[in-house]
């Protein structure tokens, strides 16, 4: 089967957003320093457009968590695959997502955030689904919702392959 991939959002239309993102997201923090916690491996390149753009103290940290592996169809089953480094109680934490799509991850993870007593927590995505939400989450930051379609680039993968298109684009099988 052939793959081709469709532009859903140009390189431009996404660093222009990302700029507008952070703006508020500095704005919001008023000076605080934040501890961004990007959720790898998706998070990663846009916790980095992000954190270059942002005008208030950064800390960071990195998590791993799965639940699609290789499918594109989410198992369900939240797994922790690598821990925080450092603790998070008393600290602003962002926690930076590529997609959430049902919302299970997010909710699981933020909860998990939650036990951890940061002084505040927010979440932070580049995209969301709306529609395929099977838990609820509550959003800060969104950077674009988007239709039901699998997407990949800036991140995000399709069987570990495309994360680095600096665009984000939908998966055709031909
Ligand atoms: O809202 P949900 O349905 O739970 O989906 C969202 C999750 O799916 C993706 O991760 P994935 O498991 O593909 O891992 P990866 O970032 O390492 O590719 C994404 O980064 C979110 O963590
Ligand atoms: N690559 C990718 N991962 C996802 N995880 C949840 N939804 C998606 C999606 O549309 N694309």
């Amino acid at each position: 089967m052939s793959e081709t991939i469709r532009v859903l959002l140009s390189e431009e239309e996404v660093d222009k957003r990302i700029a507008e993102i952070a703006a508020k997201i500095s704005e919001d923090y008023n000076g605080e320093q934040v501890h961004m916690i990007c959720v790898l491996k998706g998070g990663v390149f846009f916790t980095c457009e992000l954190a270059k753009r942002l005008t208030i103290p950064v800390s960071m940290d990195f998590m791993s968590v799965s639940s699609y592996g290789a499918d594109t169809k989410s198992s369900g089953v939240v797994k922790i695959v690598k821990d925080l480094d450092e603790g998070i109680e008393g600290k602003n934490v962002l926690v930076v997502e590529d997609i959430i799509d049902s919302g299970r991850t997010l909710s699981y993870l933020l909860e998990y955030l939650r036990n951890r007593n940061p002084k505040s927590l927010k979440l932070c995505t580049l995209l969301d689904k709306p529609e395929r939400r099977v838990v609820e989450v509550d959003v800060d930051y969104t950077c674009f919702d988007i239709p039901d379609e699998f997407v990949v680039g800036y991140g995000l993968d399709y069987a570990q392959k495309y994360r680095n298109l600096p665009y984000i684009g939908v998966v055709e099988l031909g």
